[in-house]
């Protein structure tokens, strides 16, 4: 089973040590050593060989701590100079730590130990003339419970200063030291890794709110055998490239009518750019068919924007209303998605006919922006929902929907996406987004009950616009018949991943509309490598 893009919580990769060592019989100490021999592989490959320069390895009391020490020894024997010290009393380290510091000690490694209990010592540093390779981070890894203080901070001021003053890499063992590895919280201060070496399988604090902290990740395997984790039905996933897999190829002999048809309901005067973005993304993603039902007057301004998509005039007036339910009703014959919220503005007209949709349609159906706003008003609505539904709301329309102040909410990004599912009920599939740095994915237990934390995107995308490509690209993806969970999951990463694209190019910002124009790029490179065994024809995505 590809457990690459599984991620773990502390608790679950806890359970999954103790199950590796204490049932399945490796160890504890295997697999420190294979943390700590990973973690120097990955120093070198990035940073070169570290023979004849000094690493600083800053310990911990616990087991992260122990894996540097296994890091010290592989780096003396490959004729580094590394040098150790301990923020904790050897006495009191957990067994595989302890053996690492004895080994440490017959084999006459540079080693201090410093008592956390006293103040950080004035000459904590030794001279030398030896060039440093990298300062090593093993203070804390997934048994960090709280803010730092006292003399850890203070070995997280050290650290930060010596990396800073000799122009070195920080590399952080398992985690960065400080950042909470479930919610990507930093607890008071956190070091501000240039690689972060993780073991067995990420964990969502390294993506959360983008990973800031983590530098680049590795995912180092340490010798838990693949079929524990695959046993362990962990529910995370970590959203990568990994993902396009999943959108199963496209045959030659395919045609517009098999992609699906969706149904896009957005605009309102001044926001038709709202319903003109959600299309294009519609498009870029590959849906058969878009059709934008809209105010009338909107209707010119639409159609010159967007020729590959139909647009259906509702209300004369400048707004949805109810009072159009029953021509939506009939649009939506033979739509296998629908899309609702991308402008539509807050026109009290307006919430009848979204809650009305949003209770009665069977389809599948994207809803965001002012739709969630509608909802959010509406609780009795929100619990009813007529089908499967994916909510995409910001923080701003997740405070709405959650009665939760903004701060308090992006706490545990994973807990509130969580929560968005449980107001919508348990009886349609229901998945729910929580965009931002890391957009997280959770899904209720009809729609596979998993949850994702997404690695592509960059900070270009915080302009006007994004959020309704990013619904467009959802619902063209829903449209092609892909469950809730899978259209989510890929359609998030997508659209982060196409603006990386142009961030590459011109990281001095790009439009939404260039994030839609991108996004089929991303399957080019499918369309060399794809060639159907079987039938023959060429697959081109
Ligand atoms: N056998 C295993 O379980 C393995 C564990 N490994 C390493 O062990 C780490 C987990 O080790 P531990 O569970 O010992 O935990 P840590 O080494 O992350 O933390 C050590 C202890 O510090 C205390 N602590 C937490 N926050 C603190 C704070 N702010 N100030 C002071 N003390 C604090 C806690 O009691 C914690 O147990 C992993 O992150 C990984 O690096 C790896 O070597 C793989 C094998
Ligand atoms: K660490």
């Amino acid at each position: 089973m590809d457990t690459g893009n599984l991620l773990a919580s502390a608790g679950e990769m806890q359970a999954l040590d103790r199950k590796t060592i204490e049932e399945i019989g490796i160890p504890g100490a295997v697999l420190m050593e294979n943390a700590g021999r990973a973690t120097v592989a990955a120093m070198e490959r990035h940073f070169g060989p570290a023979a004849g320069k000094r690493v600083i390895i800053f310990a911990g009391p616990g087991n992260n701590g122990g894996d540097g020490l296994v890091m010290a020894r592989c780096l003396a024997d490959r004729g580094a100079l590394p040098s150790v010290l301990l923020v904790g009393d050897p006495a009191r380290l957990p067994p595989d730590a302890a053996r690492n510091w004895a080994i440490l000690e017959r084999l006459q490694v540079a080693r201090r130990v410093i008592d956390p209990n006293a103040a950080w010592p004035t000459d904590w540093q030794e001279a030398s003339s030896r060039p440093l390779h990298s300062v090593v981070d093993a203070l804390f890894g997934i048994g960090l419970t709280r803010p730092l203080s006292g003399c850890y901070l203070a070995a997280l001021h050290a650290m930060r200063d010596l990396a800073r003053a000799s122009a070195c890499p920080i590399v952080a063992a398992d985690m960065p030291s400080g950042l909470h590895s479930d919610t990507g919280a930093i607890l008071g201060e956190a070091v501000q890794a240039d690689l972060t070496v993780t073991y067995g399988l990420a964990k969502p604090g390294h993506l959360h709110n983008g990973g800031p902290r983590i530098g680049i990740l590795e995912v180092a395997d340490i010798g838990i055998p693949s079929q524990a984790a695959a046993a362990a039905n962990l529910a995370g996933r970590l959203l990568d490239g990994r993902v396009l897999a999943r959108l199963p190829p496209r045959a030659r002999t395919s045609h517009k009518g098999s992609h699906g048809h969706v149904l896009v309901l957005a605009g309102s005067t001044g926001k038709s750019g709202a319903a003109i973005l959600a299309a294009k993304g519609a498009l870029a993603s590959g849906a058969g068919l878009v059709s934008c039902a809209l105010p009338a007057a909107l209707l010119p301004i639409f159609a010159t924007a967007v020729a590959e998509a139909m647009s259906e005039p509702l209300a004369a007036s400048d707004h949805l209303a109810h009072a159009d339910l029953a021509a939506v009703a009939r649009l939506c014959a033979g739509k296998a998605a629908l899309l609702i919220g991308p402008g539509l503005g807050r026109h009290p007209e307006t919430a009848g006919l979204v809650t009305a949709l949003y209770r009665e349609r069977p389809e599948p159906m994207v809803v965001d922006a002012d739709a969630l706003n509608i909802l959010a008003a509406d609780r009795e609505a929100l619990a009813a929902p007529g089908g499967p539904r994916i909510l995409c709301p910001h923080p701003g329309e997740m405070a709405r929907l959650l009665d939760l102040p903004v701060p308090e909410l992006q706490r545990d990004r994973l807990a509130s996406a969580q929560r968005l599912c449980s107001l919508c009920g348990p009886h349609q599939p229901i998945v729910a987004l929580l965009k931002g740095a890391g957009t997280v994915v959770a899904a209720n237990k009809a729609a596979g009950g998993l949850w994702a934390v997404n690695s592509s995107g960059n900070p270009g995308m915080a302009s006007g616009g994004m959020g309704d490509v990013l619904a467009g690209v959802i619902a063209g993806l829903l449209a092609q018949h892909h469950e809730p969970w899978l259209a989510a999951c890929a359609g998030v990463w997508l659209h982060g991943a196409a603006a990386d694209l142009l961030a590459k190019e011109r990281p001095f910002g790009y439009t939404a509309g260039e994030v839609a124009a991108a996004l089929p790029r991303l399957f080019a490179d499918r369309r060399k490598k794809r060639q159907s065994p079987d039938s023959g024809e060429e697959q081109i995505c």
